[in-house]
Order: structure tokens, then C-alpha cells, then sequence
């Protein structure tokens, strides 16, 4: 069932020529993170904002789950979606622990159950809570202040995640261990996350699917694997780079190539296949069956067989979009 559907949304600014978000209609199933990926200006900001009614449409209608988000109150409707923005946006007169209680608090959760849950997601952003509950945000990193702005829009357990380029101010190294802990967070929390981002590889790293937007429109709305693989047109092509084959394998996962076990399935002490983990990307894929000879690899999940992947996997993937 789709968590969010956009019914051919339109909004129009005054002030522009052209509709800055122009007959949207796409929905992202429950438990997917989607990546808005596109150019300066093509909407991508104003699309999410239109989902926690921070814009409103011109015309056309969104729907969380089943309900038409102009049926519910603004406050209600913001408990349920986190929201996480730039640049982290906590309070900066606030403690980290009070930053995150903030929701918590709103909804009138009992004094021991927020300090719970403040310790229970430090430790889930990998912020000890001993060190970290009492600073203030000036005392962090940014990287750090970005955990802390992941927390606290996890409070109140929103089943609805909005994140507009989250890691956009942040270095490249600190911004990899990001993307792999949102990766974490989300085998575990099964969120439904719209994220921001101008970046294609960030895209094409934590994207379930991918939606493509250029001047207010979507192109294309697809699994990383498609979108490199089958891109709709030059534009797609050229935006994510789809002749670059070692660098299709580098960035697609393992996942988006390999077979399903039936579910139930149980292999046999990995049937002597090496072994390697869902989220690693194809390209360790290949050096691993080149340097083993293996025919076949056993894909894993947290330690358990989830699907195989052969050289035939890794070739059709590389093979598809490349042209000539
Ligand atoms: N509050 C506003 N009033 C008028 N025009 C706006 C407003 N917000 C955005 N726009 C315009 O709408 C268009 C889409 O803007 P938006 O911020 O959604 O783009 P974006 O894809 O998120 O861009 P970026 O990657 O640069 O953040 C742009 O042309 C922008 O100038």
C-alpha cells in the first residue's frame, strides 16, 4: 500500500513564469525511501514541503495513506512526519536532549518515557548519551548536529520521514558514514523517507527508487538499477552518468541485481558459495568472484542467505545502459 501519493499536484508561485512543481502524480510505497534527485530549481524542495503543508497546492491533492492531508490539522499532521532539514535546524538554546524531547513533549508523553526515548535514539544515532545528552548544538560537528536533527525528527516514532538534503553542508567522508547509517536506520525502522538530494551517487546509494525532476516535472521514477540501466532519456542518461560502467558497478548494490531466495528458503550452510553482504556494491561483488573463481555467490542479510548473484547478474546490469 502507497504511504504517500501525490494526485497530480501542481503549485504555481506568483511571482513565476512557470509551475515550480507541475502535475506531480507518484506514490512511494510504505517502507521505501525515494530520492528527489534533479537540478537546481527543478521543485524538489517545494514538492516535500507541500508534504507537511508548509506550501500548499495550487491544485491536485496529497494523500497519506488513505487520507487527504488537508483533513487533518496542521499540528497533527506534523507529529507525524519528521522533518530534517540542512542545517540540522535545532534550537541552539536547547540541550541535545531538550531538542529531541520537543515532539515528545507535544504529544504529552510522561516524563521517564521521553528520557527513555532520548537515550534510546542517541545510542541509535551513535551518540553516546552520556557525552552527548547535556551539549548544546554549538558544541557539536555538523556531522554530529545532523544525528541529533535525525533523533529528533525520529521522536515521536513518525512512520513518515521528510529529509531535504540532509547531509548537503556536510564533508564527503563524514557524509559516507552518514548515507551508510541512514542505510542502518532503515533495514531497521522501515520508515517511508522522501529525501532530498542533488547528488547522484547519494541518490543511487540509498534510493529503494529514485524520482527525477526537471522543471516541476518527474522523468523518471524507477529503481537505481533502471535508472542506470534503461534511463527514459539523454537527460536522465547524462544526469546519472549511465556509460560510466565501472562506475555503475561501484554504486549499484547488490541487492538491485541478484536473485530472491524464496522466502523460507533455507541454504545449506551457504551451499560452500562465498558469501557477501546485500548492501556491498557490485563491483566488490566482481573482484570477489574473480579472485575466488566461485561461480556463484550467497547474498546476506544481518548473516542470512536472502538471494544469489551470479556474473551473469553483474554483466546484464553493466551491460544494459552502456551505448555503442
Ligand atoms: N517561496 C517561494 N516563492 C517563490 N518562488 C519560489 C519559492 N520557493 C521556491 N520557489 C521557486 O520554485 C522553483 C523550485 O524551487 P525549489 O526550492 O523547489 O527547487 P529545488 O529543486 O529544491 O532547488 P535546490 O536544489 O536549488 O534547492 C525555483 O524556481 C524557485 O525559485
Amino acid at each position: 500500500m502507497s504511504a504517500i501519493r501525490f494526485d497530480n499536484v501542481l503549485l504555481r508561485f506568483p511571482s513565476m513564469a512557470r509551475a515550480a512543481v507541475d502535475h506531480v502524480s507518484c506514490e512511494v510505497e510504505s517502507g521505501n525511501l525515494v530520492v528527489i534527485l534533479g537540478p537546481s530549481g527543478c521543485g524538489k524542495t517545494t514538492l516535500l514541503k507541500m508534504v507537511n503543508r508548509l506550501y500548499e497546492p495550487t491544485a491536485g491533492t496529497i494523500y497519506l495513506g488513505d487520507t487527504d492531508i488537508r483533513q487533518l490539522p496542521k499540528t497533527r499532521l506534523r507529529q507525524q512526519i519528521g522533518y530534517v532539514i540542512q542545517q540540522s535546524g535545532l534550537f541552539p538554546h536547547m540541550t541535545v536532549a531538550q531538542n529531541i524531547a520537543v515532539v515528545p513533549r507535544l504529544l504529552g508523553w510522561a516524563n521517564p518515557r521521553i528520557q527513555a526515548r532520548i537515550d534510546e535514539l542517541l545510542d541509535l544515532v551513535a551518540l553516546p548519551p552520556g557525552e552527548y545528552r547535556d551539549r548544546y548544538p554549538a558544541q557539536l560537528s555538523g556531522g554530529q548536529q545532523q544525528r541529533v536533527g535525525l533523533a529528533r525528527a525520529l521522536a515521536g516514532d513518525p512512520q513518515v520521514m521528510l529529509m531535504d538534503e540532509p547531509f548537503g553542508a556536510i564533508d564527503a567522508i563524514t557524509r559516507a558514514t552518514l548515507q551508510d547509517e541512514i542505510l542502518r536506520l532503515q533495514r531497521q525502522l522501515k520508515k517511508t523517507i522522501l529525501f532530498v538530494s542533488h547528488d547522484v551517487e547519494e541518490a543511487l546509494r540509498l534510493g529503494d527508487r529514485i524520482l527525477i525532476m526537471k522543471a516541476g516535472q518527474i522523468v523518471q521514477y524507477d529503481t537505481p538499477f533502471n535508472i542506470l540501466t534503461k534511463p527514459t532519456n539523454e537527460f536522465v542518461h547524462d544526469l546519472v552518468g549511465a556509460d560510466d560502467m565501472v562506475r555503475q558497478l561501484s554504486l549499484l548494490r547488490v541487492s538491485t541485481a541478484m536473485t530472491r531466495l524464496p522466502d523460507g528458503y533455507a541454504l545449506n550452510g551457504h551451499n560452500g558459495h562465498p558469501t557477501i553482504a546485500r548492501e556491498d556494491s557490485l563491483r566488490d561483488a566482481l573482484s570477489l568472484i574473480l579472485r575466488t573463481g566461485a561461480p556463484k555467490l550467497t547474498v546476506l542479510e544481518d548473516g542470512s542467505p536472502v538471494g544469489t548473484l551470479t556474473l551473469e547478474h553483474i554483466r546484464d546490469s553493466a551491460s544494459v545502459g552502456a551505448r555503442g
